[in-house]
């Protein structure tokens, strides 16, 4: 099948300030195929035509950090509703994660989850599997056996790994394998009983707070650990300065590391949640201070943080309207990240268009080494086209995903994506909804 995608805008990487293009793309048997001048007008008898007036031709953008629920939590998510959620928002490559349950932690689980994304998904799904069965963090999966089955990396995510000893045997291991450990970085023994970070919040409320050190005490013993094993180390959800200067240091002498941030660990400090009883503000790691925002910002303009990612935690709004404490984590991401990062940093001339596009598309596909996230003629047909010019208000009745749970409803933003394409196939639009 061939598909034109008329008069749509791209970025031209030769400009520097990110000009925009007008452009004509085709789309032939699920792969890029041709770019023409915008000014010409090419055949299109009998293709598919999309009007792309005055909007954005992206990469399908790419989303390695997500949380899709099934198998176990189906109130909470599923693999075609949040694959649905995942392509109204732009993204056509997500990476869900194991805390599912039962925890993909064999093979089999593995298995069902690729093959529940092949049937009833919409768009990429690319699983990691768990560092330690059940992600107890007693026993390692059988690593092997479940990259053999699919899995892309391994991971503990939801908790972090406490001994040290288990995460430097789980590295050495996925070296031997050539693959990833992504870590969420939290060490227990500081966090208990908190729900926020320790900053000017809890000091006005009289909380308990979860202080910075027990994300990076992490990341400072695993870059350690990667250094010694060899293996390359993804450090999850990153979101104080100290986590950004370990980093750095770990990179500048050339250990594996790479590293994501989350929308909302650059856009919201703890000084902006407004009470101590609305957990759609209550996600993990927490919102930190003004000052680790700012660094978290500075370190992925710098590089020193590679990737954008979501973190797209779904949960019911039974859970969420619990007394804080015992409410889960987590906040949805697919349907707002794009939007919020144009419209606060893009729109307002801080980031140009083409840096935030390659932090959600080619850079994780570097990190990750996937053929996906790039536009170049023969690549996959991973297309997302974004509004640029509408304002709109984030309304989550209006949400793809089961997950009402955000803190950014009423938020007014621009750069809203309308159309999403992959490999060739068009799986949602804005007119029409869900295509499959
Ligand atoms: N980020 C969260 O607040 N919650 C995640 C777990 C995680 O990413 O650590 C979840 O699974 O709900
Ligand atoms: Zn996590
Ligand atoms: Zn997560």
């Amino acid at each position: 099948m061939t598909i034109w995608i008329l008069n749509g805008l791209t970025v031209d990487d030769n400009e520097a300030n990110s000009g925009l293009v007008k452009k004509h793309l085709r789309i032939e048997d699920g792969k890029i195929a041709e770019w023409a001048d915008g000014e010409t007008t090419p055949d299109t008898t009998g293709a598919l035509t999309i009007d792309a007036s005055g909007k954005l031709i992206s990469a399908g953008l790419i989303d390695m950090h997500v949380h899709l629920r099934e198998p176990g939590f189906e109130y909470k998510e599923t693999i075609a509703s949040g694959t649905r959620s995942a392509a109204k928002g732009g993204f056509t490559t997500i990476a869900p994660m194991p805390n599912t349950r039962p925890v993909m932690d064999t093979p089999e689980t593995i298995k069902y989850v690729l093959d529940k994304a092949a049937t009833e998904g919409v768009v990429r799904v690319l699983p990691y599997a768990a560092i330690t069965k059940n992600e107890l963090g007693r026993e390692l999966t059988d690593f092997a056996a479940l990259k053999e089955s699919g899995a892309i990396g391994f991971t503990d995510d939801g908790v972090g790994v406490q001994n040290a000893q288990m995460m430097k045997n789980a590295m050495a291991l996925a070296a031997s394998l050539d693959m990833p450990v992504i870590a969420h970085c939290e060490d227990d023994t500081l966090v208990e009983g908190a729900a926020y970070s320790e900053g000017a919040f809890v000091k006005k409320h009289g909380l308990k707070g979860i202080p910075n050190e027990s994300e990076a005490i992490h990341v400072g013993r695993d870059i350690l650990l990667s250094e010694a094993t060899g293996v390359h180390y993804h450090v999850c959800h990153v979101s104080t300065e100290q986590s950004v200067r370990l980093i750095r240091l770990g990179k500048s002498v050339g250990v594996k590391v790479t590293a994501e941030v989350c929308p909302h660990h650059l856009l919201l400090s703890d000084e902006d949640i407004p009470n101590a009883t609305d957990a759609n503000w209550k996600m993990n790691p927490p919102l930190r201070t003004p000052r680790d925002v700012e660094a978290c910002i500075q370190a992925l303009e710098e590089g020193t943080i590679d990737i954008i990612v979501t973190d797209h935690a779904p949960h019911s709004e039974e859970e969420k309207a619990r007394e804080v404490l015992r409410a889960p984590f987590g906040i949805v991401g697919f349907e707002t990240a794009f939007p919020l990062l144009y419209t606060r940093f893009v729109k307002t001339g801080r980031w140009t268009l083409s840096f935030l596009l390659r932090r959600m598309t080619s850079d994780p596909a570097r990190v990750f080494r996937l053929p996906y996230g790039t536009l170049a003629v023969g690549a996959p047909a991973d297309v997302t086209l974004i509004d640029l010019e509408n304002e709109r208000e984030v309304d989550p009745a209006t949400f793809l995903t089961k997950g009402r749970n955000t803190p950014f409803a009423g938020w007014k933003l621009y750069g809203w994506p309308v159309l999403t394409i992959v490999d060739g196939q068009v799986v949602w639009m804005e007119e029409n909804g869900i295509n499959r």
